[in-house]
């Protein structure tokens, strides 16, 4: 069986966002600094000992988390018929960063959103 390697890369953005038909004070509008981490498998490395920068990582995920960063999660396209959930979010950058980064020898393996240090969700696809 092939090696595989992964790499984390972790990020933040600060936005807020109301979850649409929760029993509770979330309903409201609210805001978190949101941590984001990355997985990527890799099955190569260059002649470096590198599978995937870290640099290019941050910078698909900085490209990506601009459009939320400062922002209403809610107003956002991805979040007009679903709640933007800790889930949610995961699922999105997820798909977002995969159209990204995906190739022959990479792929974003898993991506983990957190609203506080102690509440997040992650999201993969096997
Ligand atoms: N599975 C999920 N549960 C909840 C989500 C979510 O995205 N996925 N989101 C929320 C709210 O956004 C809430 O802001 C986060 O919940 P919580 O961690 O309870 O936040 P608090 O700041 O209220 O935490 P306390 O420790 O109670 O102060 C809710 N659930
Ligand atoms: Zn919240």
């Amino acid at each position: 069986m092939a090696g595989v390697f992964e790499i984390y890369v972790k990020t933040h953005f600060s936005a807020a966002h109301a979850l649409t038909g929760y029993d509770g004070d979330c309903s409201r509008i609210h805001g978190h600094n949101w941590m984001v981490e990355v997985s990527i498998q890799c099955r190569k490395l260059d002649d470096v000992g590198i599978g995937i920068d870290f640099k290019d990582v941050k910078d698909a995920v900085e490209e990506i988390t601009q459009g939320l960063d400062h922002c209403m999660l809610n107003d956002h396209p991805a979040f007009q018929s679903v709640n933007p959930t800790s889930e949610n979010v995961a699922m999105f950058l997820y798909k977002q960063l995969g159209s990204h980064l995906n190739n022959e020898y990479t792929k974003v393996s898993r991506v983990k959103v957190f609203e506080a240090p102690g509440a997040g969700a992650a999201y993969w696809e096997e």
